[in-house]
């Protein structure tokens, strides 16, 4: 995708990640298994929800108040099996410190939700899940997915179009997204999910992610092939427990 496709607050957003660059020296994880809690959470009669502590988003008014420790806690207590936190300081509100304290009080896996662009940007902060996203990474995708798997990390590789969904399997991908937020138009649409999901073999690990807001969004995702969804803003979004339970009890 060229930039000049890309909306105005993504290219700021890419450019901005350029400028952070990465940590220093190599990160080596020993990751809490995703697997695992996507299947314990089916066992429980639970949708399996990966919860987002999202701040703020270019397509957010205002930001949400309150320590996301606190959130966190809500969100697991609410029912999620996995949690997402934005460590993208610019765009989102999210910080590599907010990372450290909720990954050190929370047992739950926690995937680092971030715009990372090179290998040194893998090593950034330690996380159970690292985020990829097909449409930036381009030729680089499979290369980076070896390096984040090289420290320990298990890695998310996100994607919008069935060409990329295919370029993710190529690639070795074991989870993949399939964000209903076009990141060109950052216009959300369920269709997304629904068109891309069926170009997925059974042996990867399908999330929906992005723009599910209600019970029947849930049961749509999961009829349409979701093993697991993701889920920021209809959770962040007033009472974040309860916004939980409800979303992760809506079984179809
Ligand atoms: O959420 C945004 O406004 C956004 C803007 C530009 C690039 C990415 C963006 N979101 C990233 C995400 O993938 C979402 O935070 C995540 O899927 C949760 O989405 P939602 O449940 O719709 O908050």
């Amino acid at each position: 995708m060229n930039a000049d496709e890309m909306a105005p607050e993504v290219r700021s957003i890419l450019a901005a990640a350029r400028d952070r660059g990465g940590g220093d020296g190599r990160v080596s994880v020993d990751p809490r298994s995703l697997a695992d809690a996507f299947a314990s959470a089916e066992r429980d009669g639970r949708v399996p929800l990966i919860a987002e502590v999202k701040p703020t988003s270019p397509t957010t008014d205002g930001e949400r108040r309150g320590d996301p420790v606190d959130l966190a806690r809500e969100m697991v207590a609410g029912g999620a099996v996995a949690l997402s936190v934005l460590t993208e300081p610019d765009h989102f509100g999210g910080s590599v410190e907010t990372l450290e304290r909720v990954r050190a009080v929370i047992d739950v896996p926690v995937l680092r939700k971030d715009f990372v662009l090179d290998e040194a940007a893998l090593d950034v902060a330690e996380a159970d899940v690292v985020l990829l996203i097909a449409r930036f990474l381009g030729d680089d995708l499979e290369p980076m997915l070896a390096a984040a798997r090289e420290r320990g990390f298990q890695v998310l590789v996100e994607t919008h179009t069935r060409a990329e969904l295919e370029r993710a399997v190529a690639a070795g991908a074991e989870f993949i997204g399939v964000n209903n937020r076009d990141l060109a138009e950052l216009e959300v649409d369920l269709d997304t999910f629904e068109t891309v999901a069926p170009a997925a073999p059974e042996s990867v690990t399908l999330i929906a992610e992005s723009g599910i807001h209600t019970i029947d969004d849930v049961r749509r995702m999961r009829t349409a092939g979701a093993d697991a969804l993701l889920v920021g803003s209809a959770i962040m979004d007033g009472d974040v427990e309860q916004n939980t339970h409800r979303l992760t009890h809506a079984r179809d």
